[in-house]
């Protein structure tokens, strides 16, 4: 990366007992870039974030975020870092204004610039209304906005989202997606967070997948998306097995059944459906094709659906995927 990057992580490993959370992580992030780490629950996302932030010590390799050794410099680290973690750590009993400015005083915000400060971080979460309400009142979407506002408030280099919208209403998981995208316009700052949600990688600049504590891809959403290669059909037939043993039989082509339709993978979707209308030898009641998505990413890379990984439940569609 020709500019200094903003996170720089070397064969970073962290060992709890028997369990490798995190087995040797390489990567950069450039200034500015939103960058997502994307992977099932237990993974390794919250580790590593922990790891960048200081809070977890690994047990090998190295990283720098703004420049600074996460294990040598720490403090330095901290200075230049925003938090926002899955776990709501505001003062209840105060208020939403008190929050922030406890938080200000402990990170040597200015006084001069405090109140200002304070004021633009807390309208850019639409809470500035709200400012003297004990945080005990909230929802839990707007303790996430306050806990995001507060992350800003120290004007950080970087700031880290640990699943940032997990557990909100879908009206606020939009909302938090307009406040990254302000900032992304408005400051000069660096994102670092972890999703589980694929819609919500789709807006990340680059994403890296990470599965079993290792990254086994690493590029923004339209390149991952582009590699598989491959279209999805799901047909919805009278009869799903005899449909699944014809795909087998005339067309080479491993089916089985997702979402209630049988579905497969083809090169080119709309140039095999009327192939298919002419050669199941079966009648055909709907179809669709539907470009790679990121789901297809995940699946081409690691062999699971992010849900599957989740559950560990390995579906026969999952196998069958897995074995192509
Ligand atoms: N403090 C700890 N002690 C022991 N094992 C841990 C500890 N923290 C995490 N692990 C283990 O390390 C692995 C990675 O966990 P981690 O929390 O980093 O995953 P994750 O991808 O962030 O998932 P989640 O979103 O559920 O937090 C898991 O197997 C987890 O059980």
């Amino acid at each position: 990366m020709g500019e200094q990057a903003a996170v720089t992580v070397r064969d970073l490993t962290k060992t709890y007992g028997k369990v490798d959370a995190v087995k040797g992580v390489s990567f950069e992030v450039a200034p500015g870039e939103v960058f997502g780490f994307l992977g099932p629950n237990g993974a390794g996302k919250t580790t590593t974030i922990g790891m960048l932030c200081t809070l977890v010590e690994p047990t090998g390799g190295s990283a720098t975020v703004a420049g600074h050794d996460v294990v040598t410099r720490r403090d330095e680290v901290r200075r230049n870092i925003g938090l926002v973690f899955q776990d709501p750590t505001l003062d209840g009993y105060l208020s939403a204004e008190q929050n922030l400015r406890f938080h200000a005083e402990l990170y040597g915000v200015p006084r001069s610039v405090m109140g200002e400060r304070i004021r633009w971080v807390m309208e850019m979460v639409a809470l500035w209304d709200r400012k003297d309400a004990k945080v005990m009142t909230f929802s839990g979407g707007m303790k996430r906005r306050l806990e995001i506002a507060r992350g800003l408030l120290h004007s950080p280099r970087v700031l880290f989202l640990d699943e940032p919208t997990v557990g909100l209403d879908p009206q606020t998981r939009a909302a938090i997606w307009g406040y990254i995208n302000e900032l992304r316009r408005t400051e000069d700052i660096t994102i670092f967070m972890t999703t589980h949600y694929m819609d919500e990688a789709e807006y990340c600049d680059r994403i890296a997948i990470i599965d079993h504590g290792e990254i086994v891809v690493i590029d923004s959403p339209e390149e991952l998306k582009a590699g598989v290669g491959e279209d999805r059909v799901q047909i919805h037939t009278g009869d799903d097995t005899a449909a699944i043993e014809a795909l087998r039989d005339r067309f080479g082509i491993e089916a089985a059944v997702r979402e209630g339709a049988v579905t497969f993978a083809v090169a080119s979707g709309e140039r095999f459906v009327p192939r298919l209308f002419a050669e199941l030898g079966m009648p055909i009641t709907s179809v669709s094709v539907s470009r790679p998505s990121l789901d297809d990413v995940f699946m081409a890379h690691t062999g699971s659906t992010i849900r599957d990984a989740e559950s560990g439940d390995g579906m026969a569609w999952m196998r069958t995927m897995a074995r192509r």
